[in-house]
């Protein structure tokens, strides 16, 4: 059987969950720091990181780029960089993680010779075009026929223009993965926001913080221009936080079962912008009528699913760039909570609305959840399991993307679990 083909229903426990449970390190800030101290010369040791699908393919690819890591034990890295990145001998092969691919893409500059930035299928359909726009900008030759991956760069090892202006509507990703690479060339780069506001800033201050945490100097000139001086990176020995994305899924376990869940670390102790889903999820079961998701993007699928279970209806809004996430999120959640019962969310442009049925828990209503191979969209419906009978999750191993012990989890908390455990 195919790991598509698989299926894990949820039993809805009947008991408010309850004990310890640590999320797995932060996918964003093992990634940066995977690639940071790739760049960097000397050893950096990385600890508390997140390993999975998303962190396996970025450190592949450097490991192909000539830099040795090694993994002492189940969160750390240590990572040993000769301050240049080396052509690599095949494709760059990055899965579905779009901050490998789009970190990867700008960093392959600094490579003096031909990477391909390829991914699967998914991957292939989500859109670089910005990020190959700026970097051509930039003075690197460069090119994705489709606008998605494969990219093909052929870099010299350095930039030759000096400000590029983004257009990060589509990601954040974009000037995440400029800023990091701009360090690594030879002259000061400026790099300016196409618009006022962007989505998720939260990941660019993310960004920066481990920019400066590896010796780089970035200056913010104005709220939508950064100038990063070529100063490359040293190495240097750092700690991962928990992620917060991953923590979204206990925090309304625990509320959805009126359950206490210890995750070992405060909500307000996470830098990460999903984070500020506390909140809103600790209100449950009077969530707003109007969430806005745009600066908390990753937590909106959790959102969703628990806003089924709210006193009144729920208005996502500011969610367009779910649709170019690892599916359509917002055609995700609005298919598998309408196969829960008919009508319980719609489209309405680009918002969520979720109707909200406070009377779906304890009823037996018989839904196959299709993933469309999306961690986020299954580990949010197994939520729905937890107070639902009959709710089934297809493709369960997807979550291995970002928090691959997420089934051992829920199990530990006494949940249970029926046919393919991954
Ligand atoms: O920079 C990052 O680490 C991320 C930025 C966000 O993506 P976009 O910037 O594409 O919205 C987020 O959804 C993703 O999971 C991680
Ligand atoms: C959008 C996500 O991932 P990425 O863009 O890194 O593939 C995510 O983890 O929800």
């Amino acid at each position: 059987m195919s790991n598509a083909d698989q299926k894990l229903t949820i039993l809805p426990p009947g008991h408010p969950l309850e004990g310890r449970v640590s999320p797995p390190g932060s996918k964003s800030i093992t990634n940066r720091a995977l690639l940071l101290a790739g760049l960097a010369k000397g050893t950096s040791r990385l600890t508390g990181a997140l390993k999975s699908d998303d962190t396996r393919y970025m450190a592949d690819a450097l490991r192909a780029m000539g830099v040795t890591i090694s993994e002492p034990d189940e969160t750390t890295f240590i990572v040993t960089g000769t301050g240049k990145l080396s052509a690599p001998e095949k494709p760059l092969f990055l899965g579905n993680a779009g901050t490998a691919t789009r970190f990867l893409t700008a960093a392959a500059a600094l490579v003096d010779g031909t990477v391909v930035v390829d991914g699967d299928q998914h991957m292939r359909k989500r859109p670089i075009a910005p990020l190959v726009t700026a970097l051509r900008a930039l003075g690197v030759t460069i090119e994705a026929k489709t606008g998605c991956p494969p990219v093909t760069v052929n870099g010299t090892g350095d930039f030759t223009g000096d400000h590029v202006t983004i257009d990060a509507g589509l990601s954040s990703q974009y000037v995440s993965a400029l800023l990091m690479a701009a360090a690594g060339g030879s002259r000061p780069v400026n790099i300016e926001l196409a618009g006022e506001e962007i989505g998720a800033r939260g990941y660019i201050d993310l960004t920066v913080a481990a920019m400066r945490a590896f010796g780089a100097k970035v200056t913010q000139a104005s709220p939508s221009v950064w100038q990063v001086a070529p100063t490359g990176y040293h190495a240097t020995d750092y700690v991962i936080e928990p992620d917060a994305s991953a923590a979204t899924y206990l925090w309304a376990a625990e509320v959805l079962t009126a359950g206490r869940i210890d995750l070992g670390v405060a909500a307000e102790a996470f830098s990460q912008p999903d984070a500020k889903s506390y909140e809103v999820i600790a209100s449950f079961p009077h969530m707003p009528a109007v969430i806005d998701g745009s600066q908390m993007q990753d937590a909106v699928p959790t959102l969703a699913v628990l806003a089924a279970f709210n006193e009144t209806p729920v208005r996502f809004v500011g969610i367009e760039n779910l649709r170019v996430k690892e599916c359509d999120r917002i055609r995700a959640l609005s298919t598998g909570l309408s196969n829960i019962r008919p009508g319980l969310a719609i489209e309405e442009g680009d918002d969520l609305l979720v109707a909200s049925d406070p009377k779906l828990a304890g009823q037996t209503l018989p839904a196959d959840i299709d993933t469309f191979a999306d961690h986020r969209i299954a580990m949010s419906f197994a939520l729905a399991g937890l107070k639902i009978n009959g709710i089934t999750i297809l493709d369960p191993g997807c979550v291995a993307k970002t928090y691959p012990r997420y089934w051992d989890e829920l199990a530990s908390l006494g949940v249970g679990l029926e046919g393919d455990r991954p």
